[in-house]
């Protein structure tokens, strides 16, 4: 084989360029065609070029055979029946059945046979003389979308290309970007049309598709954004009325992680799921258009409980909202605590949950993330906790409350309770130092963020049940908690369950009496507020219907924190 050394031959042909005065060639022409055969690109070209066809003509780079799965039909007909010879012969018997090793071998024999697929046929090339710089590109139609979109370019009426999807196949030919003038499709003149018709050329064609594009000015580098969010609606671009293309759209679910790849677009942006290995982007809304969307919900809402409003009109949201719950009422435990901040929880909705930004926190030895049960009264998160505490009482901690009564006696100070005056914890609640405090019976009681702390900094695992409303003062990045929301099952799971263990009311001062379908009814509406409010804040939820799986789920998780990374806010690990 010749090996053309190309190299050498452009240093020839500069320097017969610069004898070459009398070609009839303007100055420009000419230092154009030096420039171009200095070029570093062209050079580099040129390089893998020669590379490969020395590789090339290397004999190890030939195939031995090409067809190695005839071969392997026939080992197998005639080891078949002499499996009993040896190990060996057994082994080989079941190794060239292997889906993964006929398959290796068949596509070992499509590149020897240099069978590549598709066949594309030749480019036309037929450019004006006087033609701007035009790239064709041709694409096979397959069942995957090209990952592109087009619209009309509002000043000079021309289609252009206006997004490529990180991954699809426009992005992954690395011909077509953000900008492309579309000329042709399929030798289809498009000047004039609309993107509709294009798509409609585009819906008709078959086999290859041929785009003829005039390139955009400047280069357009997709880079990936590294920025992981954690999404806090439902998302379905199907009933999407506003989505540029349904096609392109990503669904995802409350809760779930999605790592976005592109910002550029302010309404749109692109995203993948997290640990996905499709690795085609999809267009969701983005944290603006999110929010108006919520904002003009919001207001929809308001004016439909005037009458204004036609429900045609209403994008899609999902949430729900139950009527507020009845306050807790107290029962002579310190934990059974009227909070004075409850009837501003509306509060906490007002802040528009759309997606948070958030990033993998690796366990470290030694600290221990606090788990924190939140929860409806009633549904069991004293039990969970009681019971994830006996399993190792020297690692797992819970707070020890702050009250203002006065010691009884046999009490002692730190064991039950820390007892201090009630101007102290007055003080002390006034700068903000407990994470949930109340009164009862006109006494103080309250849990103090500096005993999560110390019960975190001696290194044991904090485990507390505090009313929703701490998780406020609670969920920062020092004390980075891990957020169980422990669900009541339907009313008639509810019932069944705690009647069958003989479960016992905590509304009941004496604690000597069963539930009441009354406060079964009020356990779940006012999980369903706790939901509404704060659902955007759980780690993980437990539906605490079997109490021994609710426990094993509970402590499965408390196993997880230990070894597994895990996302929290973004912040948290800055
Ligand atoms: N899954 C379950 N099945 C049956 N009984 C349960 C279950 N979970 C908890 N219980 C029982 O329900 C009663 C109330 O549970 P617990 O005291 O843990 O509630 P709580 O959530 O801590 O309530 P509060 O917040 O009002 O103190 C207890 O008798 C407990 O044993």
């Amino acid at each position: 084989m010749k090996l053309f050394v190309f190299d050498t031959l452009f240093d020839r042909l500069l320097t017969s360029l610069q004898q070459a005065n009398e070609l009839p060639s303007t100055d420009e022409e000419l230092g154009f065609l030096s420039d171009l055969l200095q070029s570093k690109e062209l050079h580099a070209l040129v390089n893998v070029h020669n590379k490969i066809i020395t590789n090339g003509a290397s004999d190890k780079f030939f195939p031995m055979l090409s067809t190695s799965v005839n071969v392997m039909y026939d080992v197998l007909e005639v080891i078949a029946v002499r499996t009993h010879i040896s190990e060996d012969c057994k082994e080989l018997f079941y190794l060239l059945q292997k889906p993964h090793v006929q398959g290796l071998l068949c596509a070992h024999d499509a590149v020897a046979q240099k069978d590549y697929y598709p066949h594309l046929p030749e480019i036309p090339i037929e450019v004006d003389e006087d033609e701007e710089t035009i790239k064709i590109v041709q694409l096979v139609k397959s069942n995957e979308p090209l990952g592109a979109t087009i619209k009309t370019e509002e000043t000079s009426g021309k289609i252009v290309i206006a997004r490529v999807m990180h991954g699809g196949a426009a992005d992954r030919s690395g011909l077509i970007h953000v900008g492309d003038e579309v000329v042709e499709v399929n030798g289809i003149n498009v000047e004039g049309k609309t993107p509709a018709d294009v798509l409609s050329i585009l819906q008709n064609s078959e086999g290859t598709i041929t785009f003829k594009l005039v390139p955009a000015n400047g280069k357009s580098t997709i880079r990936e954004s590294r920025v992981r969010v954690r999404a806090h609606f439902d998302y379905a671009a199907i009933s999407d009325p506003y989505i540029p293309c349904k096609e392109a759209g990503l669904d995802f679910c409350k809760g779930e992680v999605l790592h976005i790849v592109s910002q550029d677009d302010a309404y749109w942006w692109q995203a993948r799921k997290e640990g996905d290995r499709n690795m085609r982007a999809g267009l969701i809304p983005s944290r603006a258009l999110q929010e108006r969307r919520i904002i003009l919900e919001r207001t929809f809402d308001k004016d439909k409980e005037n009458g204004l409003c036609s429900v045609s009109a209403l994008p899609v949201l999902s949430c729900s909202q139950s009527p507020k719950s009845p306050r807790c009422i107290s029962k002579p435990k310190t934990k059974k605590i009227m909070y004075d901040t409850a009837e501003n929880d509306d509060f906490d909705r007002e802040h528009i949950a759309t997606y948070e930004e958030v990033a993998k926190l690796y366990p470290r030895p030694g600290i221990y993330r606090p788990i924190v049960l939140i929860g409806s009264p009633g549904v069991g998160r004293n039990e969970l906790k009681r019971r994830l505490i006996d399993t190792d009482p020297e690692k797992y901690k819970t707070p020890i409350p702050y009250t203002s009564r006065a010691m009884k006696p046999g009490e002692v100070n730190g064991k039950e309770y820390f007892f201090v005056t009630r101007e102290q914890m007055e003080e002390d609640i006034e700068a903000g130092k407990f994470i949930e405090f109340g009164e009862y019976k006109g006494n103080l009681y309250g849990t103090s963020a500096d005993s999560v702390k110390s019960i975190v900094n001696s290194g044991h695992v904090c485990i507390l049940n505090p009313h929703y409303q701490a998780l406020k003062m609670l969920r920062t990045p020092q004390l980075k908690p891990y957020i169980i929301y422990i669900k009541p099952p339907p009313l008639d799971v509810l019932k069944r369950t705690r009647t069958a263990l003989n479960a016992k009311s905590t509304f009941d001062v004496n604690s000597s009496r069963g539930f009441t379908d009354e406060e079964f009814s009020d356990m779940i509406k006012s999980a369903e507020r706790i939901e509404f409010l704060y659902e955007h804040l759980f780690d993980e939820q437990i539906i605490n219907a079997d109490l021994a799986l609710a426990f094993g789920q509970l402590l499965a998780s408390a196993n997880r924190l230990e070894t597994e990374p895990l996302w929290v806010p973004a912040s948290w690990v800055q």
